[in-house]
């Protein structure tokens, strides 16, 4: 069985949001191989026990780990709540990261609601879902 990726991120006043989401979707996470930026990762896998795969912090190249996976399709949706109340220092991080999941075809979702849909969509779990990659003629 192929193991999947999905990527968590959350800025500091989103990371109740995300660490509230996660546990209540725990059981659909649980089959793939988690990643994260750095305190994100630490705050999930300290409170829920999940295994988190941690990259930098945002602000540290973190943001641009997860883009680096992207480029390798090696991602296959990230869940990120961006904080749009508060700048962050690493601003073109952040929107190259969500420039990366529109170039490649990556299910992105920055809010709790989106995010819902995505996980219990069925096309979540289906493999051959993110087949469907974009042709830049590579
Ligand atoms: O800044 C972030 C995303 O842009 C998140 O980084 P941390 O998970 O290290 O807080």
């Amino acid at each position: 069985m192929t193991v999947r990726t999905v990527a968590l991120v959350a800025h500091d006043h989103k990371k109740p949001e995300l660490l509230a989401w996660v546990k209540q979707h725990r059981a659909l996470l649980e089959p793939f191989k988690l990643v994260a930026t750095g305190t994100t990762g630490k705050l999930i896998s300290d409170e829920t026990g999940l295994e988190v795969l941690r990259f930098k912090s945002g602000p540290l190249g973190g943001d641009q780990q997860i883009g680096a996976l992207i480029a390798e399709n090696q991602l296959d949706a990230l869940f990120f709540f961006w904080d749009p109340l508060n700048p962050a220092p690493h601003d073109p991080d952040v929107k190259a990261l969500l420039r990366l999941c529109s170039v490649w075809n990556v299910p992105v979702a920055c809010t709790p609601a989106t995010a819902d849909l995505v996980v219990t969509s069925p096309l979540f779990s289906d493999t051959e879902h993110r087949r469907a990659m974009p042709d830049y003629g590579k």
